[in-house]
């Protein structure tokens, strides 16, 4: 048998169909028996330890939907043996493999076979199924089909690239919900060897909007669970994402894939709660507190407040003997000797060694606590005037409320200038101060110098790592036990007050011991070519030295731009979103934040409900996305309102090239008039333009038109504002659709 270049596709053939579908009957079955047992059978084990196992068992075995397909897909190898890939290990009653998990190695060319390399395999079946019934497969071959096979089968000229499957562009082309879905049935090559990758090592996953980082992330933590089930629990795995609204987005397809209790958390929550964000930082602040020189002002505050003494230290006696008195050199030399503990660590020991040279003034001696033979509240007072006691929070707020302070710290590691930045008047108690993102840094750097931070992962992910500040990439290197991690994010994507262009800081902040490597994604999956067209020209300026992604996909639909006069700008943003949410599209509504009031008015005024990116919400057919948080993020449609403001901001390339690269098929630009940023302007060609439009058809009223034709005439008018309802969209409102149409209709006709 020879390989042949190009992988052909079969047609069904009834007879493997209906035997597939004996398959599918007889792993629905297994299934429900193995459910049966872990959901219903007794606890096992003799021992706590024996019955902690099985109900860990017990949780890696919950049932899922009864509607979950049991197999995705097949791989018949050159020497004719079968095997059934799905999302769970399903087993016979004789405990022989009917499915293998897609996250064993079995499974591994049923991803990675290449008629280049066909990983030992004759062919690959996928599977479409609802419900458990089979309702299409498609054969990929890598060998010369055999006649044997199906007699009567026809062979299909590939319908599309079998690079880029049926099955693929039919997920790509999927509606979207505020809710990421899972990969599994369609994991590309390159994606499926990152997912696999080893676990010991700090891998960096750079990749173009929608090449499937956030998925590959995911998908790996899934794989790590399964293979490393011994010495990895879920809830020994994070994933940071940049803000709640992402977190909420990407949070159900590890559960989806099996795997509950991986810990998600936000840039906002990863470090725990200690204080509540109430502000925002300018960037000038922020770039200054997120620099990892902050780590040595800390330290260097924390420190500088030990007093080495000069005068002797007096201890009252527990009871009624007669006070102690330490030596200033005694208790100098303790203080210096502790200097390189853990600030509290140092302080415990600085309290037993006082005791100790107090007791030796008594005749003590030996290794025993003297703490008890001193009145609490002097040692206390004595401990604290030379090593005093700090709470993380109070000492941040503390640091950033003393110019004195900042710039004591600061000598030889920030500026006069950046220390006395960094001031902010204390204001009633620390709850109450305007924390910002960057101060929980601060503050989970302190408490790393005062104790420790629980170093609890065992893998760490961390998504949209481009934007992370030096001071964020210690507080999640700290938490990482091993150094084993996954961070993925996109240079080119990098904005906000730590935006970078280069991955270098970002490795060398998360560093351990373990190997690092940079993997990269080269194809796009989420942005149609029509709209990347667009994006192309704005990455070219965003960061000239990242290759753009290959998009894999078109869909025939040109991004439409809308130019508005300004007092119609908000009626067109909305009229916009209507066309596309009439169609049941999802939509997010990219602005800048200072529309936000006009918009929110409009959408209230017309009784709309709608989601707000600010609120951590997503979901609703209409959402409202700031240009920083759609990262991310992907909708059916976008409406990109008025990217001049997008362009003002700094890294404003990023941004409008972010924005531009959200939608999974329709883009619809809307700017007032004279606004479009230079960039953009080739795109607009004769596209024509809304105020007219608005002004041709001003003060139309609908139902006036179409009572003016016949009833032939109203439905066609109906049917072809439908059928344009994309050109028509956007210039003018939804609801006059047909009624432009008849209009048009009318003049036409006479
Ligand atoms: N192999 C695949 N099969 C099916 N869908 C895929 C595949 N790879 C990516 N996708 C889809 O493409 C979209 C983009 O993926 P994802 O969000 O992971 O990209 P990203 O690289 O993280 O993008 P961004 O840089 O914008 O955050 C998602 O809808 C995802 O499900």
């Amino acid at each position: 048998m020879s390989i042949v270049d190009e992988a052909a596709r079969s047609l069904e053939d009834p007879r493997e169909k209906a035997a597939e579908q004996d398959y599918f009957d007889v792993s629905v079955e297994a299934r429900q028996r193995a459910c049966d047992y872990w959901d219903h059978g007794p606890v096992s084990g003799s021992t706590p330890a024996e019955r902690e196992a099985f109900l860990k068992q017990r949780r890696r075995h919950e049932c899922p939907e009864p509607g979950e397909a049991v197999a995705h897909g097949r791989i018949d190898a050159e020497d004719g043996t079968k095997l059934y890939i799905g999302r769970r290990y399903i087993k016979d009653e004789d405990g022989a493999p009917l499915v293998i998990s897609w996250k064993t190695k079995a499974a591994v060319p049923f991803y990675q076979a290449t008629p280049v390399d066909p990983q030992g395999l004759a062919r690959k079946r996928t599977f479409e199924s609802l419900n458990n019934h089979v309702i299409h497969y498609t054969d990929t071959w890598f060998v010369e089909k055999p006649n044997a096979e199906a007699p009567d089968a026809h062979v299909d000229e590939p319908t599309s690239s079998p690079e880029y499957s049926d099955v693929l562009l039919e997920a790509l082309e999927a509606n979207r919900s505020g809710e990421m879905k899972d990969i599994v049935l369609t994991i590309m090559a390159a994606q499926d060897r990152i997912i696999r990758a080893d676990k010991d090592q700090l891998l960096v996953v750079q990749g173009g909007p929608g090449t499937g980082k956030t998925a590959v992330a995911l998908h790996r933590v899934s794989w790590l669970l399964y293979n490393f089930q011994d010495t990895i629990n879920p809830e020994d795995v994070l994933v940071v994402g940049p803000n709640p609204t992402f977190t909420k987005y990407i949070r159900k397809v590890l559960p989806d894939l099996g795997d509950k209790d991986v810990v998600q958390r936000s840039l906002h929550d990863f470090m725990g709660s200690r204080v509540v964000v109430t502000a925002t930082e300018s960037p000038e602040i922020a770039a200054i507190k997120g620099s990892a020189r902050m780590a040595d002002v800390i330290s260097a505050a924390l420190y500088g407040q030990l007093t080495v003494p000069t005068e002797p230290i007096v201890l009252k006696r527990q009871g009624s003997g007669a006070p102690v008195t330490i030596s200033a050199g005694d208790a100098a030399d303790a203080v210096r000797g502790l200097r390189a503990q853990k600030y509290d660590v140092g302080r415990r020991r600085l309290r037993a060694r006082l005791a100790e040279l107090g007791a030796r003034q008594l005749g003590w001696r030996g290794i025993a606590s003297f703490e008890d033979l001193f009145d609490a509240k002097s040692l206390e007072g004595a401990l604290n005037a030379l090593w005093p006691e700090v709470n993380a929070v109070d000492f941040i707020r503390g640091l950033l409320g003393s110019v004195d302070a900042l710039l004591r710290a600061g000598v030889g590691i920030l500026g006069k200038e950046e220390s006395a930045l960094l001031y902010r008047p204390v204001d009633g108690n620390a709850a109450l101060q305007p924390w910002t993102l960057d101060d929980l840094a601060l503050i989970d750097e302190a408490q790393s110098i005062l104790t420790s931070v629980e170093t609890r992962y065992a893998h760490i992910v961390v998504d949209e790592a481009q934007d992370l500040s030096e001071m964020q990439l210690r507080a999640v290197r700290r938490r990482s036990k091993t150094g084993s991690m996954t961070v993925v994010g996109d240079i080119a994507q990098s904005t906000g007050a730590h935006a970078r262009d280069s991955w270098v800081t970002v490795l060398a902040h998360l560093r351990s011991d373990l190997p690092s490597q940079i993997a990269e994604l080269e194809h796009g999956y989420r942005v149609p070519s029509e709209v990347f067209d667009v994006a192309r020209p704005v990455l070219a300026l965003a960061a000239p030295n990242v290759t753009p992604p290959d998009i894999v996909r078109t869909v025939g639909s040109e991004p439409s731009w809308i130019r508005s006069e300004p007092a119609a700008f908000v009626e067109d943003v909305l009229a916009a979103a209507r066309g596309h949410a009439s169609l049941g599209r999802f939509v997010g509504i990219i602005a800048d934040q200072k529309h936000w009031p006009a918009l929110a008015e409009r959408f209230r005024a017309d009784g709309m409900t709608w989601s707000q990116s600010d609120k951590g919400q997503l979901g609703s057919t209409y959402n409202l996305v700031s240009p920083h948080d759609a990262k991310g993020l992907e909708f059916d449609a976008v409406v990109l309102a008025d990217p001049a403001t997008l362009v003002a901001e700094p890294h404003g390339h990023r941004l409008l090239y972010i924005a531009l690269t959200r939608t999974t098929k329709y883009l619809d630009v809307v700017f007032p008039r004279g606004t479009l940023p230079e960039v953009l302007r080739p795109f607009t060609g004769d596209a024509p333009e809304a105020p007219e439009v608005e002004t041709a058809f001003g003060g139309l009223d609908a139902d006036e038109e179409l009572a003016k034709l016949g009833p032939v005439e109203r439905t066609i008018a109906e049917q072809t504002a439908a059928v344009f309802a994309d050109q028509i969209r956007g210039t003018v409102q939804d609801k006059l659709h047909a009624a432009v149409v008849a209009k048009i209709m009318k003049e036409l006709l006479g």
